[in-house]
């Protein structure tokens, strides 16, 4: 019986890798070029992309080729999800080969340890890279990347400055530093990881930087996200709705002005240069929810539309005073990513999104991967002046407490009067500190 089922094995084996090498999908190399004649990669007169050097790395093999005149690397790299998919298309669904045989211990029932190999296998997706210095090169890697990645305090270490951890990526830790990129764009389908690091990004923040960071949240999505973040003595304002927003925002953009007025008088250049420590982040999450496109009540939209004037202003000029803006959004459409503040976020982490409209919308022409990521939570594209493949590290909500925990503080609620000539606050008892309520009025 077991030598039945081995010689079997072998025979299909050997048998199948002939077939399949006939086909020219024995082996990455004839795959890859396959794959590209088939997508149409091939220039008028016939020419196509040709192996110059394979090289075998550590857990990955790196595939190098020339690309013939008149295609680009662009146009390899719009396509690099059929690349990934052609490397990954199933042989059959009993895909064994003759080296996973090796593996097994004949002298012990082999069907369950073959049951295993082939679970193993079902998970196993090869994942690619591209890149171009002259030459295409394609790294296909042994493994996927990991799924999962938690975080623990060492991260915080690994941070200088204003650095914030991120997660990794397949070859590094991966930090974004708000001083070098002061803005930041956060896209992602639902449930996909954007609140999750959302948090990550204010318990770090408030853990390295308890004196000098600040936070003004436009928590527009119901205000649950950020309730373990409401009673931080960082946290200036969090605003549930558009009216609270208007408010919080006008405090911003008075502060911001009398900021500027000081620092031209004083031939300031910025806020490094005059030496202030601190740092106010500015937090939307959700921008649809203040985007005026679209809107009905005429009083709302008049209302949404001086929010986005205003946060148009923070992502132009209030870097160089401190500001910061992480501006998030589940609808990657013109509508909820205004121009002006995509041109001026130089930094953008994009969970998965639905089409590669929506990815090109927040990543810029031609850029779909965001379209193709892995339906993993965490998993991300992590753009700044270069493309990284990111899985996002993962705060629990014990290491929150533990990192915020000293810093909760129940204060009384914020009574100034800061809100603008056409501004009256009201509803000013309870048991929220920091956020707003205002009453417009026709001009
Ligand atoms: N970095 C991560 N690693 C592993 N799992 C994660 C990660 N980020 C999020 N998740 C999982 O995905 C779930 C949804 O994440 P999150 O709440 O951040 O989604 P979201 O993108 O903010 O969704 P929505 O836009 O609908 O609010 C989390 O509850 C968690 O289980």
């Amino acid at each position: 019986m077991l030598f039945e089922i081995v010689t079997s094995l072998i025979a299909g084996g050997i048998a199948g890798t002939a077939y399949l090498k006939r086909q020219g999908v024995g082996d990455d190399k004839t795959r890859i070029e396959r794959i590209a004649a088939n997508a149409g990669l091939v220039t008028r007169d016939g020419k196509q992309i040709r192996i110059y050097r394979r090289t075998k790395g550590k857990g990955y093999t790196e595939y190098v080729y020339q690309i013939p005149l008149g295609l680009s690397f662009a146009d390899f790299e719009k396509k690099k999800h059929v690349f990934e998919d052609g490397l990954n298309i199933k042989r059959s669904t009993f895909d064994l080969s003759i080296h996973d045989l090796t593996d097994i211990n004949f002298r012990s029932n082999p069907i369950p340890q073959i049951k295993t190999i082939l679970q193993k296998k079902k998970k196993q997706k090869k994942e690619i890279e591209m890149a171009f210095d002259g030459m295409l090169k394609i790294r296909v890697y042994d493994e996927p990347m990991p799924d999962w990645l938690l975080f623990d305090e060492s991260m915080l270490a690994k941070c200088n400055g204003w650095e914030i951890p991120i997660g990794i990526s397949r070859t590094q830790f991966i930090k974004h530093d708000f001083d070098a990129i002061p803005h930041m764009i956060v896209a992602g389908a639902t449930r996909k990881g954007k609140s999750a690091f959302l948090k990550l990004l204010v318990a770090s923040l408030i853990a390295r930087h308890p004196d000098d960071v600040r936070f003004t949240i436009l928590d527009l999505k119901g205000g649950l996200a950020f309730a373990k973040f409401r009673d931080a003595q960082q946290v200036e304002a969090v605003a549930k709705n558009p009216i609270e927003a208007l408010e919080a925002l006008r405090a911003i953009r008075d502060e911001m002005n009398s900021r500027l007025e000081y620092y031209l008088d004083a031939g300031i250049e910025d806020v490094k240069s005059a030496g202030v420590k601190e740092r106010h982040f500015v937090i939307v999450d959700e921008a649809a929810q203040i985007a005026s496109a679209g809107e009905t009540d005429k009083e709302i939209k008049r209302l949404k539309v001086e929010c986005e004037h205003i946060l148009a202003e923070i992502a132009r000029v209030a870097g160089a005073l401190g500001y910061r803006l992480i501006f998030c959004t589940q609808y990657a459409t013109a509508d909820t990513l205004p121009r002006q503040i995509k041109q001026n976020a130089d930094a953008k982490l994009c969970f998965r999104l639905q089409t590669e409209i929506a990815s090109q919308v927040v990543l810029g022409e031609g850029e779909t991967d965001a379209a193709h990521l892995p339906l993993i939570p965490g998993r991300a594209v992590y753009v700044t002046d270069r493309k990284q493949i990111v899985q996002c590290a993962y705060i629990s909500s014990d290491d929150i407490d533990r990192l915020i925990g000293p810093h909760i503080n129940i204060r009384a609620r914020k009574d100034n009067d800061e809100g603008g000539k056409n501004v009256e606050k009201g509803n000013c008892e309870g048991t929220a500190p920091r956020s707003y309520s205002l009453i417009i009025s026709e001009t």
